[in-house]
């Protein structure tokens, strides 16, 4: 691929956060001068359908995809030629013509305690008011502590704490790997067991989504982080086994010691009560990069996906216990 490469990017602060450094990164990998990089590797910054909507109902009936519509409609009609997301926030399956060509190495995976008058999670009052909009974070703490109330907190990172450090709640619960990205880590109570708080597929990871033309461009090998890109490969199986969205209660993790990849993979009720969890392992084998490596990272997140889906069932969210 030839310069210019044009990145795609949302505007909110995060987003922003994301690109610049992926801009860096890929400037830094093709060996362009730092003058250079504005115009070698400039940002497009593309306002998305989910920045426009302010309605609630109408973001839930169109999902995640909304927060990505326009930056892929960019990518295939060859306004920007890649996009940084989140790789918590990409759906499972890719839409024609695209693809994820690079997962940089994964920021911290675990959720962060944020209060303005507790130091930990477990020194929550009774019956103390927890922020989230996140369903998998609703049920984990409901699952140590049915007590609290969990109410709904949307909007970016820097609205959310604020709303903390105003005292509109006891808590909230955040990614550890946003508010590093975002320079406000400071706010970080405590950084949560991934035990207890089982993170998101992917939380913490980034996707460099290009056309599947382009995926075997220099640049894209260079990001790649391997060790990151099976972890994620495994998480993202179980999703999918899964059908993990914003309406299921669904965490899973991977992480590679020795050689051997280990995911945990779960799914609870949204009030906690219930929870099916399932531990496996696979040797990582010699080439981590390789095709057969990240298609035995994904089986063995299948795998563990399709028993936890066998043990559970259906679990079909009632909209009442969603959290608000
Ligand atoms: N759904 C919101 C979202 N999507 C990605 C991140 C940042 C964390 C990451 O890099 O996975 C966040 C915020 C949060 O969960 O606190």
């Amino acid at each position: 691929m030839t310069l210019p490469l044009r990145i795609g990017t949302r505007r909110s602060k995060l987003a922003l956060a994301q690109s610049g450094m992926m801009q860096r990164a890929i400037a830094a990998a093709l060996g362009v001068p730092d003058d250079e990089v504005e115009t070698a590797v400039p940002l497009v910054e593309i306002v998305t359908t989910g920045d426009r909507i302010q309605d609630r109902r109408l973001l839930e009936l169109g999902g995640k995809a909304l927060f990505t519509k326009e930056i892929e409609e960019a990518l295939l009609d060859g306004r920007v030629d890649i996009a940084v997301h989140s790789m918590k926030d990409v759906p499972a399956e890719q839409p024609d013509g695209l693809c994820i060509a690079a997962i940089p190495e994964r920021e911290d995976a675990r959720d962060a305690f944020v209060s303005r008058d507790v130091a930990a999670f477990q020194d929550l009052p009774m019956g103390a008011r927890l922020g989230t909009a996140s369903l998998r974070r609703q049920a984990q703490a409901l699952a140590l502590r049915p007590d609290l109330k969990i109410e709904m907190l949307r909007g970016n990172i820097d609205t959310r704490l604020r709303r903390a450090a105003e005292g509109d709640f006891d808590a909230i619960l955040l990614a550890v790997s946003g508010m590093r990205r975002l320079g406000v880590d400071a706010a970080i109570r405590q950084t949560l067991s991934p035990d207890a708080f089982l993170p998101a597929p992917g939380q913490g990871a980034l996707a460099i989504q290009t056309r599947v033309a382009d995926v075997d461009a220099a640049w894209a090998a260079a990001l790649n982080h391997a060790p990151s890109a099976l972890a994620v490969a495994a998480e993202r199986g179980a999703m999918t086994a899964l059908e993990g969205s914003c309406r299921t209660a669904v965490g899973a993790h991977a992480r590679l010691a020795d050689g051997v990849l280990h995911l945990t993979a779960e799914m609870l009720s949204p009030d906690g009560s219930a929870r099916w969890r399932r531990v496996g392992q696979i040797a990582a084998g010699e080439d981590l990069a390789s095709a057969e490596a990240l298609a035995a990272a994904r089986e063995l997140g299948l795998r563990l996906g399709a028993e936890i889906h066998a043990a559970a069932g259906d679990q079909e969210v009632d909209p009442a216990t969603l959290p608000g």
